[in-house]
C-alpha cells in the first residue's frame, strides 16, 4: 500500500482563508479587528522563523498582529508587567508567549498570567480543566489542527484506536483529550512505554510528537493506518552537509504501510499557525458576545 500524503499546506490555507472571510465580517458589521500579541523572549533562530511566519499569516488574515521581541536576559518580573499590560488591552485577542522561555523564567507562572480568553495557546490551567472535563475551551493549536486533519479524513474517530506517542502539555496530553472527547479508544505512550512497537502496532491512527527524528518505522505501522507525525526535527544532511526538517516518523518506511500520512515539512506545522488564527477568531468573538466559528472550534 502506498499512503495517501494528506497535504497540511493547503488545507492550513483553506483555514486562513475561511479565518480572513469571518474577519472581515467582524470588522464591516462590528467595527472589531481581531489582535493578536506575539512575545519572543531570547533569539533561538527556530523560534524567529515562526514568530515571523505567525506574523505574516497574521496580517494577511486581517488580524492586526503586535510583536514583543525582548533580550535574552528579561527578568520574570518584566515578562509578566507585559502580559498584565496585553491582558488589559482590548486591542488585544489573543497572547502567545513563545515557549521554550530562558532558564531565568518560570513558564509556568507566565502561562498562570495569561487571562484564559486571551490564552489562545490554550495552555492556560483553566483551559486545561476545561478540556478536560468536555466544556468549551481554548484549545492548544497543534492538537486542535490533527484533529481537524484527522476527521476531515476519517470523518467519525468513534470507536477507533489511536496511540498518541509523547504526553506533554503541549501536544500529547491535549491531543489525548481530543481524542478521548471524540471516543476514541486512547493509549498515551512515552519514553517508559514497554514494547512502543508493539503499542503503536494496534493503532488506527498513530500521532508521534516527540522529538526523535524518524524512530517511528515501518514495520511499527498497522496497515491502512492515519499517521499524524507531529515532530519537527532538524537533521544535517549526509550527503549535502545542509540542514533539513524531519519528522518522528520514517516518512518512506512508514508511507508504505499507512493509509495516510502527513509530511513534514508541509503537514502538521502550518496547521498549527492556521489554527492560532482561529483559535484568535472564536476568543475575539466571545469576547465581543458574537457568535463562534464552530467549524474552527473542536
Ligand atoms: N508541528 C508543530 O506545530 C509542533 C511540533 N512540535 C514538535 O513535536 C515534537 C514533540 O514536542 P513536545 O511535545 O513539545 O516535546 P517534549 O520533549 O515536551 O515531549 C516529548 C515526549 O516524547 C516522549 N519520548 C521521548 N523519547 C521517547 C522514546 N524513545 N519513546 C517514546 N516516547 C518518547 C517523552 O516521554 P517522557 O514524558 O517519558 O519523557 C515526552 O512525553 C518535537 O519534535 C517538537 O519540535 C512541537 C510543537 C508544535
Ligand atoms: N507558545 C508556543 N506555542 C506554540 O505553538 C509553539 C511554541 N510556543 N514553541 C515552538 C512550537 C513549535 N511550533 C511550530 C509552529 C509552526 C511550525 C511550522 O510552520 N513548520 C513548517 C516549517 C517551518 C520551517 O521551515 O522551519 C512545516 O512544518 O511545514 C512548526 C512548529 C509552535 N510551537
Amino acid at each position: 500500500m502506498t499512503a495517501e500524503i494528506i497535504d497540511g499546506k493547503a488545507f492550513a490555507a483553506r483555514i486562513r482563508g475561511e479565518v480572513a472571510g469571518q474577519v472581515a465580517a467582524l470588522r464591516r458589521d462590528h467595527g472589531i479587528v481581531p489582535g493578536l500579541a506575539v512575545v519572543l523572549v531570547g533569539e533561538d533562530p527556530a523560534s524567529q522563523v515562526y514568530v515571523r511566519n505567525k506574523h505574516k499569516q497574521t496580517v494577511e488574515a486581517g488580524m492586526e498582529s503586535f510583536e514583543h521581541r525582548l533580550p535574552v536576559e528579561t527578568s520574570e518580573e518584566e515578562l509578566l508587567a507585559l502580559v498584565a499590560r496585553l491582558n488589559a488591552d482590548p486591542a488585544v485577542h489573543g497572547i502567545l508567549v513563545q515557549l521554550p522561555l530562558p532558564a531565568q523564567i518560570d513558564a509556568d507562572k507566565v502561562i498562570a498570567a495569561i487571562d484564559p480568553a486571551k490564552d489562545v495557546d490554550g495552555f492556560h490551567i483553566s483551559n486545561v480543566g476545561l478540556l478536560a472535563t468536555g466544556q468549551k475551551a481554548l484549545v492548544p493549536c497543534t492538537p486542535l489542527g490533527c484533529l481537524m486533519m484527522l476527521r476531515d479524513r476519517l470523518g467519525s474517530l468513534s470507536g477507533r484506536e489511536a496511540v498518541v506517542i509523547g504526553r506533554s502539555n503541549i501536544v500529547g496530553k491535549p491531543m489525548a483529550q481530543l481524542l478521548l472527547r471524540d471516543s476514541c479508544t486512547v493509549t498515551v505512550a512515552h519514553s517508559r512505554t514497554r514494547d512502543l512497537a508493539e503499542v503503536v502496532r494496534r493503532a488506527e491512527i498513530v500521532v508521534a510528537a516527540v522529538g526523535r527524528p524518524g524512530m517511528v518505522t515501518g514495520d511499527w505501522i498497522r496497515p491502512g493506518a492515519t499517521v499524524i507525525d507531529v515532530g519537527i526535527n532538524r537533521i544535517e544532511d549526509a550527503e549535502t552537509g545542509k540542514t533539513r526538517l524531519v519528522g518522528d516518523c520514517d516518512f518512506e518506511s512508514c508511507a508504505a504501510v499507512a493509509g495516510a500520512i502527513t509530511p513534514v515539512p508541509g503537514g502538521v506545522g502550518p496547521m498549527t499557525i492556521a489554527c492560532l488564527l482561529a483559535n484568535t477568531l472564536t476568543a475575539t468573538c466571545r469576547a465581543a458576545g458574537l457568535p463562534e466559528p464552530e467549524e474552527l472550534t473542536a
